[in-house]
């Protein structure tokens, strides 16, 4: 069975709400019937009801039994407004929580953290810091992680890697890279892999030597000491970490390299250029930018996504909110 099969017969048996503040889109909608017609979860469209009948009727699409909800006509807008404020504790007031309520994505934001959804997915149509700023406010990261970071899974008939922080990150520092490389194990496990962990760069066991050289030398050794039951080495060049002939040159006696399965970035652009290449040249399904390491379950996409990447990320995050 396929990862997301394996993911959808877990789901379905719970069969959890998500939100989708993005409803007007005809890759959202078309995803979401989809994944109500075969009962994995319980879509809940956010957007003008108009607007969102207009874009089924030119797609064909029966959204007779979608939950649909415009947030600029919600019986409870006051109780959410109410729990934003409290949550925000003096950075915003009542009549500046009413007017962000507008914006779809706090809105879904705080659908999730007051419990009325159990996951949110949005990002199609909007920037990735227009999609998680407000998760970064409102449901904040779980205890014990200072940053969260957006995986990708890249998925290609049999093949399944984890590539990140491809999303979130501005400024890495080794502290950083650590943390992500520890919370993608994390993620890999919740998700029945056996993740072996590269921290890559353009050099591979101080074959060069620079500042991020050793940076990402200082965030493999805190990893190791911290973590000693995680299967990670570092520095590697990609083709070390993936390349057994090229391991066996460049990284002899390595636990990792020549078989990595989850590849953690030295900084966003590498991230972000790196898994657009794989999945542009390399043919790969590209699902996420999950955010790791969050309260509740909040996930991008990219704008170039497609219907596909949608309904992959909805089981993703529906996952995440009962695994
Ligand atoms: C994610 C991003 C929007 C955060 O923006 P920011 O300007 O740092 O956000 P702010 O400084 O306004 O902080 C907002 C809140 O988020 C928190 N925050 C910021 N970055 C965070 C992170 N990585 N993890 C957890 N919390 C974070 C801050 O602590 C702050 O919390 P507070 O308001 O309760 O004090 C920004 O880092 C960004 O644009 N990243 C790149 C996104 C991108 O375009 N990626 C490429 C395409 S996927
Ligand atoms: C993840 C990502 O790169 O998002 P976007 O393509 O929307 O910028």
């Amino acid at each position: 069975m396929g990862f997301i099969e394996e993911l959808k017969s877990k789901v379905s048996a719970q069969c959890p709400s998500i939100v989708f503040p993005e409803g007007e889109d005809e890759r959202i909608l078309g995803a979401c019937v989809r994944l109500q017609e075969e009962r994995i979860l319980a879509p809940v469209v956010l957007g003008n009801i108009d607007k969102i009948k207009e874009t089924a009727q030119a797609k064909g699409l029966n959204i007779d039994n979608l939950a649909v909800i415009d947030p600029l006509n919600y019986d409870d807008t006051d109780a959410l407004a109410d729990a934003f404020v409290e949550r925000r504790k003096g950075k915003i007031d009542k009549e500046g929580a009413i007017e962000m309520l507008k914006d779809p994505n706090y809105f879904g934001t705080l659908l999730v953290y007051t419990g009325r959804a159990a996951g949110m997915v949005s990002g199609a149509v909007h920037t990735t810091g227009e999609t998680v700023k407000p998760a970064l406010q409102i449901i904040k990261t779980k205890e014990g992680f200072k940053r969260t970071s957006g995986l990708f899974v890249m998925l290609r008939g049999d093949e399944q890697y984890l590539m990140s922080d491809c999303a979130i990150n501005l400024e890495m520092d080794a502290p950083t890279m650590a943390e992500v490389a520890v919370i993608t194990d994390m993620t890999g496990k919740q998700f029945g892999m056996d993740p072996h962990v590269a921290m890559l760069s353009f050099s591979t066991k101080g074959s060069a030597k620079s500042d991020e050289v050793t940076m990402v030398q200082e965030a493999t050794a805190l990893v190791k000491e911290n973590h000693p039951e995680i299967k990670i080495d570092g520095e590697l060049q990609f083709d070390a970490a993936f390349v057994e002939t090229v391991a066996k040159k460049k990284a002899p006696g390595s636990p990792v390299a020549g078989h990595a399965n989850t590849f953690i970035f030295p900084n966003l652009a590498a991230g972000n250029i790196g898994y657009k290449i794989a999945q542009r040249f390399g043919g790969f399904e590209a699902i996420g930018p999950i955010l790791q390491g969050l309260n509740h379950p909040v996930n991008d996409l990219s704008r170039g996504c497609n219907e596909d990447e949608v309904y992959s990320l909805s089981i993703i995050t529906a996952a995440q909110a009962i695994l």
